[in-house]
């Protein structure tokens, strides 16, 4: 144990006043304690009963023959006083005020001397108070004997730890050092979760589409071409998202080169808005605007998206949006080979990689798209120049390359969780260091602090854009992204679930559900779920439906065995199958060939189907944003939808906690009555059995492949 003595500045003079005042009034009324107590004594010693009772012990011989000699036999003490030693209890006297010492101003010269008289006063003051102590000890407890000093001696020490607990120690024995208290163990406040002002407080955006719709005419920013092609493509109102997005990115580009614009860059934007609710359209109408009046042959804007098909699907938007523009647009899926991709960007001519220069092909975008092939989003970046620690001999650097303009990234929240990869700094070390070398005069370098020597070349802005329905409102994660003044958008705030417990509040974030939604959850068992999935086509007609399972094992067994049992339209969507097969089950699907679609979370994120009116959790979702995903391929563009979850006793309790805190308006509980499965169960049972066989089957005809 360590001993921790502070010398603390003792204060100045009037302080010192004061305490020598409060100490003199402690000795004062422990003497005037001690003096009463010894009173009261003697008034009880002088009481005529109290003499009856002694003279009566004096004369019984056993009790004085069993008195102890060291407790003083003979001063006829009563029994249950000696044998029985009382607790003193230490009563709070009143002591008389002490007046404040009238003050007298000195020189200040003399206020040295002066201390050490006081504290020489001080020190004599305590002796003379402990020798009256034991002056009126003496007149009435001498004659008492022993055992009244011991108890008179008790009783100081009593007195003493009271005074110092409740006063200063220094007054009992003054060692010149002042002891700091409160190093007692405290209770330390909790700490709560602080977001910056950015995430704290977002521009709102309505939840409610239909009632919520904006007319394109009135959108600030849109130029008569944008105008006319919302109105080709039957887009008269701007949902609430778009509304509020479009016109902040058009601010944003509307600059374009950042000619002596000194040290201006446009501030990053966050969107977080529900499922369905137009957030393609609120970065693709402002980026083929912007992209739109550039002359110089470049890649101008780079969107990352998580899968092949939403990256197919964004990109034919995209497509559509910038038909006639001379905007190319390009998907780079990793379905072609590295070689193939890069002629889609650059040319070889005289020996250099160069941009396309053909006159249709004269400003072009680049769609990208990530996660299901991780190592293809490298090869983008090849073709502007080597990556660090590249060990492939890259192509030569194309000059052509820097990405002017802006960085989309979509479903932003997946995005960020594959950032382990580092992918994003390597994306945007690339955009600058190629926009270093390119024969431009316009430079992008990275940003650095402002200088006028920074200020002085032409820059090329670089924007960053997020959307998603679950974006993180973690600020850490955030940071990772290298955001500049970002501003976020957000139907929903970020505060904790109002059930969650003290521990949960700050890591469980809430969500957007869309509004048209209406969720349910089936209480069942595994060897009925099946039965329920059937019984909601056959009988329920919620078709299409989309199924949603946790493995692709999963999805591929309820596939064969819905087809076995015969009657509904079904298919299946995972990484079990290729990109063709993939790409035309979700046309079939789209073109209302599929009545059921088994899918795995391949298809949860992005994934735009006209129709879907109800989505089946055939197995729970284990992450709140993976249920949101799923359930919001239903209740899209302000439309209604259902979605039900079969849930096994087991997951119950947990998972309505987890939607609950998530931000669900609510789940209501749907029972399917055992009647109503009855009729299908014997055609079931058989169908189980085929199922067996053909699963045998299947892993045979793989065998002999292998
Ligand atoms: N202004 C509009 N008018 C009519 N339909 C629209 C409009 N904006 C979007 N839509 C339609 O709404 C549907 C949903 O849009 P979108 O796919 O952009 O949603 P999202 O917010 O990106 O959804 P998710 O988060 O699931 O990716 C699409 O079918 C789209 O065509």
């Amino acid at each position: 144990m360590s001993l921790f003595v502070v010398n603390r500045y003792l204060g100045d003079e009037e302080e010192e006043e004061e305490s020598d005042s409060i100490r003199e009034s402690h000795a004062q009324r422990l003497l005037a304690r001690l003096q009463s107590k010894a009173k009261e004594r003697e008034q009880r010693e002088t009481s005529p009963k109290r003499a009856k009772e002694r003279e009566q012990r004096e004369t019984s011989p056993k009790r004085a023959k069993k008195r102890p000699a060291a407790e003083g036999g003979e001063s006829g003490e009563p029994k249950q006083e000696t044998d029985k030693p009382k607790k003193k209890k230490v009563k709070p006297t009143v002591t008389p005020e002490v007046p404040e010492p009238v003050k007298e101003e000195e020189p200040a010269g003399d206020k040295k001397k002066d201390g050490e008289k006081k504290k020489k006063k001080k020190k004599d003051r305590l002796v003379d108070d402990a020798k009256q102590i034991t002056k009126t000890d003496e007149g009435g407890v001498k004659e008492k004997g022993g055992e009244m000093q011991k108890e008179n001696q008790e009783n100081q020490e009593n007195q003493e730890a009271v005074v110092s607990e409740a006063v200063v120690p220094e007054a009992v024995v003054p060692t010149g050092f002042t002891v700091l208290g409160g190093f007692e163990n405290k209770v330390a406040p909790k700490v709560h979760r602080v977001l910056p002002q950015w995430l704290a407080q977002p521009d709102l955006i309505l939840r409610d589409i239909k009632r919520n719709l904006v007319a394109v005419g009135a959108v600030p920013g849109l130029s008569p071409a944008t105008l006319k092609k919302l109105q080709d493509n039957g887009v008269t109102s701007f949902f609430p998202v778009q509304a509020e997005v479009v016109p902040a990115v058009l601010e944003g580009v509307a600059q374009g080169l950042l000619v002596g614009r000194g040290g201006y860059r446009p501030r990053d934007i966050c969107v977080s808005a529900p499922t369905g609710s137009g957030k393609t359209l609120a970065f693709v109408v402002p980026l083929v605007q912007a992209l739109s009046g550039r002359v110089v042959c470049e890649v101008r804007a780079l969107v990352v998206l998580p899968t092949k098909e939403l990256a197919q699907q964004v990109c034919k938007v995209c497509a559509l949006y910038a038909e006639g523009s001379g905007l190319k647009v390009v998907m780079l899926g990793g379905q072609k080979s590295f070689a193939a991709e890069q002629t889609t960007l650059a040319e070889q001519r005289g020996g250099t990689w160069k941009s396309w220069r053909t006159s249709s092909w004269r400003r072009r975008a680049v769609w990208w798209t990530t996660s299901q092939d991780p190592g293809f989003r490298w090869n983008l970046l090849r073709s502007w120049g080597p990556l660090e620690g590249d060990e492939v001999t890259p192509p030569p650097p194309h000059p052509g390359g820097p990405l002017e303009g802006d960085e989309v990234i979509d479903e932003a929240d997946r995005m960020i969780d594959s950032m382990h990869h580092s992918w994003l700094g390597q994306v945007t070390k690339a955009v600058f260091r190629a926009g270093s070398q390119g024969s431009s005069v316009f430079r992008r370098s990275e940003p650095t602090h402002i200088t006028a020597a920074s200020l002085t070349p032409p820059q090329m802005p670089l924007q960053k854009l997020l959307f998603s329905a679950t974006l993180t409102m973690n600020p850490e994660k955030l940071q990772q992204l290298g955001l500049h003044q970002p501003r976020l958008f957000s139907s929903t705030h970020s505060g904790p679930a109002p059930s969650a417990g003290p521990a949960s509040a700050t890591s469980q974030e809430r969500f957007n559900f869309p509004e048209g939604l209406t969720e349910y959850f089936v209480p069942c068992t595994l060897s009925k779920k099946p039965l329920l999935i059937l019984h909601y086509i056959l009988h329920m007609k919620f078709c299409p439906l989309l199924c949603f399972t946790n493995s692709r094992q999963a999805a591929h067994r309820l596939f064969l065995l819905v087809r076995l049992f015969g009657g509904v339209e079904a298919a299946e969507f995972s990484s079990r199958l290729s990109t063709a097969e993939r790409k035309h089950t979700l046309r079939d699907f789209q073109q209302g060939k599929i009545q059921l679609l088994i899918c795995t979370d391949a298809a949860a994120r992005g994934i735009d189907i006209e129709g879907i009116k109800c989505v089946v959790n055939y197995d729970a979702p284990q992450y709140p944003r993976t249920y949101i995903h799923r359930i919001g391929r239903t209740a899209r563009a302000g439309k209604a939808g259902v979605a039900f979850t079969f849930l096994l006793e087991v997951q119950r309790n947990n998972f309505l906690k987890m939607v609950e805190e998530a931000g669900s308006a609510g789940i209501k509980k749907h029972s399917v009555k055992h009647q109503l499965l009855k009729n299908m169960a014997p055609r079931y049972e058989t169908t189980l059995k085929e199922l067996a066989s053909a699963i045998k089957d299947e892993k045979d005809q793989f065998r002999i492949k292998v």
